[in-house]
């Protein structure tokens, strides 16, 4: 491996002292656990593995089509048969999961999101197709109708203000479009109130008893989002901001209160978005609940390392896989990120 960000200095550790000065009485040095790699191993606290990465991938229309995201190096949108390998590559990787977005065309977006209750929208297309070879792969599906409304929010607009309860309605219809195609995990991104109980409740009555939810339980007003709204093609359509309804970047407790809820109406595991400003949040919440914990790496986060590490200016891999340990050392069991692929190849080097 090239070393381009100064050279390791792993100094062989000297058995004796051969300093001229005389030694600082100290009994303790915390630095002779450190000495080696494997006095480091040794010691380690935190690891990270490929069971923790669920891979997040853009879905668009078309065939062979693989279309760059600007804002996100690295990150593709990809027609269903594409979607198809990057399954395999993950099944090859073993990433247990891998969660789906769609860009979905302008002319088949509306007012009041229609196209995410079509049982053969992209990411429906993409579910079946996944399944039908990679049954093995654990499959990941976003409830929330901004890739599909003309105005770019998550749920319906009503003389400015976004309407719960009626959304709430048409995500349960999203949810059960999913199941049906083969969806493993429903993960409600969209931050109305009492939907993961209704969701939980029409899958029951459906039959999908199996079917997890992964609840986006406290998601924030980001600004790190922006790369994603790019790669779905909604952030040119967005209108105002989402402050009515994903929580302000102060709080915490309301975080617990949200998480709460949440657990109680039956998300079988929750999330925290986005990932490294909010580490805070993912050690309280796992300590409250002791809930298998996620985190979601934003695209504004992947954007920030790839930019930099692309301009010389960091090391991207490690910082890459610096940021990912911090999501374990948090109490995450698992993170969302851009990443997952390039994660799981270096760490399968590290174990030859
Ligand atoms: N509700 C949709 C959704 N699901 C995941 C993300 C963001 C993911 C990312 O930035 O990588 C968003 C964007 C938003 O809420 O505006
Ligand atoms: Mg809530």
């Amino acid at each position: 491996m090239a070393i381009k960000f100064g050279r390791p200095i792993d100094l062989r550790d000297v058995a004796r002292t051969t300093a001229t000065q005389p030694a600082l009485d100290l009994t303790i040095r915390p630095r002779r656990n450190r000495k080696a790699e494997w006095a480091r191993r040794l010691v380690r606290e935190n690891v990270l593995t490929t069971d923790d990465l669920i891979w997040p991938l853009f879905v668009v229309q078309g065939d062979r089509t693989r279309s760059t995201v600007a804002s996100m190096p690295g990150v593709e949108r990809l027609s269903v048969d594409e979607i198809v390998r990057d399954a395999e590559r993950a099944a090859k990787l073993d990433i247990p999961c891998i969660a789906l977005f769609p860009y979905t065309e302008p002319s088949l977006r509306d007012e009041h999101g229609s196209e995410a209750c079509n049982p053969d929208n992209l990411v429906c297309q993409a579910v079946r197709a996944i399944k039908q070879e990679f049954p093995d792969i654990g499959v990941l599906c976003d409830v929330a109708l901004d890739p599909f409304t003309s105005h770019g929010h998550d749920g319906l607009i009503k003389d400015g203000r976004i309407l719960n309860d009626e959304t709430v309605a048409v995500l349960v219809r999203q949810a059960l479009v999913q199941a049906e195609a083969g969806c493993d995990i429903i993960a409600p991104s969209d931050m109305m109130d009492g939907r993961v109980g209704a969701i939980r409740q029409a899958l029951d009555q459906a039959g999908f008893l199996d079917v997890q939810i992964m609840a986006y339980a406290a998601k924030y007003a980001s600004a790190f989002y922006g790369p994603f709204r790019d790669a779905i093609g909604s952030a040119k359509t967005l209108t105002g901001d989402k402050r009515t309804y994903q929580m302000d970047s102060a709080n915490t407790d309301e975080a617990l209160r949200e998480v709460e809820l949440d657990i109680a109406e039956g998300a079988d595991m929750v999330m925290v978005k986005p990932g490294m400003p909010y580490l805070d949040v993912v050690r309280r919440v796992k300590d409250t609940f002791s809930m298998p914990t996620f985190a979601y790496q934003v695209s504004g986060e992947y954007a920030m390392i790839a930019a930099a590490a692309n301009n010389g200016w960091i090391d991207g891999d490690r910082a890459m896989m610096e940021s990912l340990l911090a999501f374990k050392r948090a109490g995450a069991d698992g993170v969302l990120t851009y990443f997952a692929p390039q994660a799981a190849e270096r760490l399968r080097q590290q174990h030859r």
